[in-house]
């Protein structure tokens, strides 16, 4: 598939992400790996269920230069991190949503351990609802090199699969491609509704 289709699938999946509400007021970055050593980074500060295909940045993965001098989102530094761990990697969605938000709060473990749910199965390679899914947690943190760095160093001992949470902040899910990683973050969006209702319900 062409960059170009899959900038426009992007621009729809971000349409759909605002939709959810999974991306309120200016919250939320999404991107996308070029052909060659370049991303396409959602402009900083914007509102994301609104972008245009012009509201995407150039950045070069390597070095997080932007040549066009534009503002690429704050969270840059993830991104690229993310395409330099996993070549794979072809599209990143970054979501603020409440229900992520609030289970990586009452979370205290360095992961979200997701067991039972037959919609697992909506996260690659995974084929059964025995299998136990986890996906790691880390502390926020508005140092985003720090904060890129203590996720390299934990995926340096243990590869991440789909995405991760930041503590009190949101998710961060891709996939080889805008329909892949849609459907992780789609997956995972539901697997956090289960399980916080099911903690909810557990504890009464
Ligand atoms: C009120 S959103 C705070 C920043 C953030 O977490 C985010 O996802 C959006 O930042 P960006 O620079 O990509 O607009
Ligand atoms: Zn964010």
């Amino acid at each position: 598939m062409t960059d170009e289709t899959q900038l426009t699938q992007l621009v729809a999946a971000c349409h759909w992400i605002g939709a959810k509400g999974w991306a309120p007021a200016t919250g939320g970055n999404m991107s996308l790996r070029q052909e060659g050593r370049y991303c396409l980074l959602s402009e900083s500060g914007k509102d994301k269920g609104a972008l245009t295909a012009d509201d995407f940045i150039q950045v070069e993965i390597a070095s997080n230069h932007v040549p066009s001098g534009r503002k690429p989102s704050a969270e840059t530094g993830l991104h690229t991190l993310i395409y330099r761990l996993y070549p794979e990697a072809g599209a990143i969605l970054h979501t603020h949503s409440v229900n992520a938000t609030v289970l990586s709060r009452v979370e205290k473990r360095a992961a979200i351990l997701l067991q039972g749910y037959e919609m697992q199965k909506t996260l690659r390679e995974q084929q059964s609802h025995l299998d136990t899914v986890a996906i790691p947690l880390f502390d926020n943190d508005q140092d985003i090199s720090a904060l890129a760095q203590r996720i390299e160093f934990f995926a340096s001992e243990t590869p991440i699969k789909w995405g991760f949470l930041l503590r009190g902040h949101g998710l961060t899910c891709w996939g080889r491609d805008v329909a892949e990683a849609k459907r992780h973050l789609e997956g995972l969006e539901f697997l956090f509704q289960c399980e916080l209702q099911r903690r909810q319900l557990e504890a009464k």
